[in-house]
C-alpha cells in the first residue's frame, strides 16, 4: 500500500483496470482475478524490492566444496541468502534495479520471471526444498486485501503532503515492517455495505493493519 501511495501512476493504472474488470459487480470476484495481469505484476514488483524476509532461514551446504563467485562454500557451511540484495541487483534488473516499475514484467527479459522458486533472481518465498509452504496462502492475503481497498476506495494523501514523502525506510528483523506509520485519506467509491458482512470485516482489520 506504502508503494502505492508513493506512485499515484501505478495505484490509478491498477485501481482502473480493477474497476473496469468488475464494472458490473459489487465487489471484486477472487476467481477473475486472474485475468487481471497488472495485479500480478505490482505484486512481483513489490516483493522484488520488499521481500517481507529479506533474509531467508538459514540454508547449509549439503554437497562437496563448492565455489560461489570465486568464494569457497565447504561442505556444512551455513549459508545466508538475501532476498532483498538479490531483488535489487543491478545485474539482473540492470537499468532501474531500485525504481518500482511493474511495466518491466511485458518486457521480453523479465515477462518470463516469476516468484515461485523458480528464478533465482526474485526469491521472496525461498526456493528449493525449503520454500515458503504458505506462498499460496500469503500471496491471496496480499492480493484480496489490496484488490479490496483499491476496488472500493479512492486513497489519496493528507492534504499537502507530496507521494515522495512517502517515508519507505523499513525496521529490520526476522520480518520487515513500516517503521513510519501510512496515513491514508479513504473515500469511498464503490459502496461496501453491498458486500457480505465478513468482507467488511476484512476492511476494517486492513484499515487497523495500516
Ligand atoms: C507474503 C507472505 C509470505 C512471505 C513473503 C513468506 C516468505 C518466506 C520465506 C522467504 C521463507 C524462507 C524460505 C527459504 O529459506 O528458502 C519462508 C518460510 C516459511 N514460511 Fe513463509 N512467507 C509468507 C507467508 C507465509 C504463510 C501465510 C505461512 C503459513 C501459513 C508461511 C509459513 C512458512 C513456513 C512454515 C516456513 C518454513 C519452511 C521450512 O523451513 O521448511 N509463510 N517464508
Amino acid at each position: 500500500m506504502a508503494k502505492l501511495m508513493r506512485n499515484p501512476r501505478v495505484r490509478h493504472k491498477l485501481q482502473e483496470k480493477l474497476r473496469r474488470e468488475f464494472a458490473n459487480d459489487s465487489e471484486v470476484v477472487e476467481e477473475r482475478l486472474r485475468s487481471v495481469s497488472y495485479l500480478h505484476m505490482v505484486i512481483k514488483e513489490m516483493l522484488r524490492l520488499h521481500p517481507p524476509m529479506p533474509l531467508l532461514i538459514p540454508h547449509q551446504c549439503a554437497s562437496q566444496r563448492q565455489q560461489v563467485l570465486g568464494h569457497d562454500v565447504p561442505e556444512g557451511a551455513m549459508v545466508m541468502v538475501n532476498a532483498w540484495a538479490i531483488g535489487r541487483d543491478t545485474t539482473a534488473w540492470r537499468g532501474a534495479a531500485e525504481e518500482f516499475w511493474p511495466e518491466r514484467f511485458e518486457l521480453e527479459q523479465w515477462s518470463g520471471r516469476d516468484l515461485r522458486g523458480a528464478d533465482m533472481e526474485l526469491i521472496p518465498f525461498g526456493a528449493g526444498r525449503r520454500i515458503c509452504p504458505g506462498m499460496a496462502m500469503g500471496l491471496a492475503n496480499v492480493e484480496l486485501l489490496l484488490v479490496a481497498l483499491l476496488f472500493h476506495f479512492d486513497l489519496e494523501l493528507p492534504a499537502g503532503m507530496a507521494a515522495e514523502e512517502v517515508d519507505m525506510t523499513e525496521a529490520a528483523g526476522v520480518t520487515t515492517w513500516r517503521k513510519a506509520v501510512l496515513l491514508v485519506v479513504v473515500v469511498p467509491r464503490v459502496p461496501v455495505l453491498e458486500a457480505a458482512d465478513n468482507k467488511i470485516a476484512s476492511l476494517l482489520v486492513c484499515f487497523q493493519f495500516m
